[in-house]
C-alpha cells in the first residue's frame, strides 16, 4: 500500500488542522487595474476566521484594503482569488445572514426611527405579525437609548442617533455575522464613548459574531476577544492575530486599570508605527497568521528575540 495520502485523507487533515468552524477566510486576494494597464495587488494570501460568537477587530494603515475584505465578507464584493467559506457555504453574494453597518448610517431618510428598524425586521421574519415585528423592534431602539425618538425622521436625528439606530437595526435582524465598517468614524468623542457602551450592551445580550474595522487601538481594546494587525499596502496581508485577553465586562473608565492594558496596548502601537511596513513571512503551518497574546509574560523575550 502506497505511503502517500489520497485526496480524502489530505483534505481530512487540512480540515483538522483548521481551527475555525462559523467561517473561513482562504487565500483571498484583490487586484484592481492600475493606471499603467497593470494589476495592482492590493491585499493577497489573506487567511483568517472566526469562531461563532467573537467580536474580532481589524487594524491597519489607510488603503490596506480592510473595506474591501469587509465588503467581501458582506457578499458585496467579489475577490480575485480565493473564498469565503460560513458554516460550510461559500459566500457569493449579499445574505441577511450578514448585517452591515456603514459609517455613513445608511438609513432610509423617509422613513421614521421606528420604520426604519421595523421594514429590516420584517424583510427577515415576513412570517411575523405587526405587533411582533414592532415589539422586537422597540426592543432594540431601547437598547440604544432611542425610545423617546421613535417617530423622528433621520433628518431630524443628530450623526450619533442615526447611528445609534443603524446599530439597533442591525442586530435587531440577528444576522449570523455583524460586518461594522468604522461605525464611529464620523462621531465626536464624547459621543462614540456612548454609543461603545451602548454597543457592548446591545453585544453582551445577543452575543453576535462581529468584525469590526476601527482605526482606534483603544475602541479595539475595548470591543474586541482578538484583534487582527494588517500590514501596509500593496501587496498587504494580515500579519498578525492579537489575543484580548482583558477580562468582561469592560468598562471604558476602568479598562486601563487592567495591567495587561498597557502591554497589549504597546504592542498594537509599536505594529502601526514600526512594524506595519515589514514584510510579512511568518505565517504558521495553516497558513493562518501567528496568534500572539502580549499580556503573556512568556511571550516577550520571544517578541524581542524576534523583532529586535
Ligand atoms: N474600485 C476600485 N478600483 C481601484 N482601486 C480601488 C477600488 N476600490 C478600492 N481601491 C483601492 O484599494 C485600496 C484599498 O481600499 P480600502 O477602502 O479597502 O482600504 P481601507 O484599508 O479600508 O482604507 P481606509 O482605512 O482609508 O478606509 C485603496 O488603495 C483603494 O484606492
Amino acid at each position: 500500500m502506497s505511503n502517500t495520502p489520497d485526496n480524502t485523507e489530505m483534505s481530512a487533515s487540512l480540515e483538522a488542522s483548521r481551527k475555525y468552524r462559523f467561517l473561513e477566510v482562504n487565500n483571498l486576494a484583490k487586484r484592481f487595474p492600475a493606471p499603467d494597464g497593470n494589476d495592482l495587488t492590493i491585499f493577497q494570501d489573506i487567511n483568517f476566521g472566526f469562531n461563532k460568537g467573537e467580536f474580532v477587530c481589524i487594524i491597519g494603515h489607510s488603503g490596506c484594503g480592510k473595506s474591501t475584505i469587509l465588503n467581501t465578507l458582506a457578499g458585496l464584493e467579489q475577490a480575485t482569488d480565493g473564498d469565503i467559506v460560513m458554516n460550510g457555504k461559500e459566500i457569493k453574494g449579499p445574505s441577511l445572514e450578514r448585517g452591515v453597518v456603514f459609517q455613513n448610517y445608511s438609513l432610509l431618510p423617509w422613513l421614521s426611527t421606528l420604520h426604519n428598524v421595523t421594514f429590516a425586521v420584517r424583510a427577515r421574519w415576513p412570517g411575523w405579525s405587526k405587533k411582533q415585528v414592532r415589539e422586537h423592534s422597540e426592543r432594540y431602539l431601547n437598547m440604544v437609548g432611542l425610545e423617546h425618538a421613535l417617530q423622528r425622521k433621520p433628518s431630524q436625528l443628530s450623526g450619533g442617533m442615526r447611528q445609534r439606530v443603524s446599530i439597533a437595526r442591525a442586530f435587531a435582524t440577528q444576522p449570523e455575522m455583524l460586518l461594522l465598517d468604522e461605525p464611529f468614524g464620523a462621531l465626536d468623542a464624547l459621543t462614540r464613548g456612548v454609543i461603545q457602551d451602548e454597543l457592548i450592551k446591545i453585544w453582551e445580550a445577543t452575543h453576535q459574531t462581529v468584525f469590526m474595522i476601527t482605526h482606534d487601538v483603544d475602541e479595539a481594546l475595548l470591543l474586541a476577544d482578538r484583534i487582527l494587525l494588517m500590514s501596509n499596502g500593496p501587496n498587504a496581508k494580515i500579519a498578525e492575530s492579537v489575543a484580548v485577553n482583558l477580562p468582561r465586562p469592560r468598562k471604558r473608565n476602568t479598562i486601563f486599570e487592567n495591567r495587561n492594558y498597557y502591554r497589549i496596548r504597546n504592542y498594537l502601537v509599536d505594529f502601526l508605527v514600526n512594524r506595519s511596513e515589514e514584510p510579512v513571512t511568518q505565517f504558521q503551518t495553516n497558513g493562518y497568521p501567528v496568534e500572539v497574546d502580549p499580556s503573556d509574560q512568556a511571550m516577550q523575550p520571544q517578541y524581542k528575540a524576534v523583532h529586535g
